[in-house]
């Protein structure tokens, strides 16, 4: 099964990838180059995901990723998305922010995110960036 691209909601993933056959990819420009992260006996690939970009202020950033299908091969892939606990809010240490680096993004229970995640998908994130007009107020409150 091939998954188009995305980000994970979760802080990290955990995944496991069979070892004969590729199909993971990776892009660190938005989506127009695609690099393979083939599988390692034995190893796990560990994704940052959305939570972690916005409890590091956008420091460790979420990874855009797919998965893509071949005609030859089966492949099984297993994820465990690790994330928090349903009522905690989501923010970075107060040392990640000062003038320098502002508060990036509102603060958001997993729950709040997925509802976002769930109506906008990758455009998530932007949708709760402090910048963004309608929610400016909850950013200011801290
Ligand atoms: O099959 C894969 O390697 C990727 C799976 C994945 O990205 C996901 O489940 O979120
Ligand atoms: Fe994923």
């Amino acid at each position: 099964m091939g998954l188009a691209p995305h980000t994970d909601s979760s802080l990290i993933t955990l995944l496991h990838q069979s070892s004969n056959a590729t199909g993971l990819q990776i892009s660190g420009d938005g989506g127009n180059l695609w690099i393979p992260v083939n599988p390692i006996p034995g190893a796990l690939t560990v994704n940052v995901g959305d939570l972690m970009h916005i409890a590091t202020n956008g420091q460790f950033k979420t990874a855009l990723h797919r998965a893509v299908v071949n005609r030859t091969r089966h492949r099984v892939s297993m994820a465990y998305f690790y994330g928090t606990p349903q009522e905690v809010k989501i923010s970075p240490p107060m040392k990640l922010v000062d003038v320098d680096h502002p508060l990036l993004y509102q603060p958001v229970t997993w729950k709040e995110y997925l509802d976002a995640k769930g109506k906008y998908f990758n455009r998530a994130l932007e949708f709760i960036k402090c910048e963004a007009l309608f929610i400016a107020d909850r950013c200011r409150q801290l």
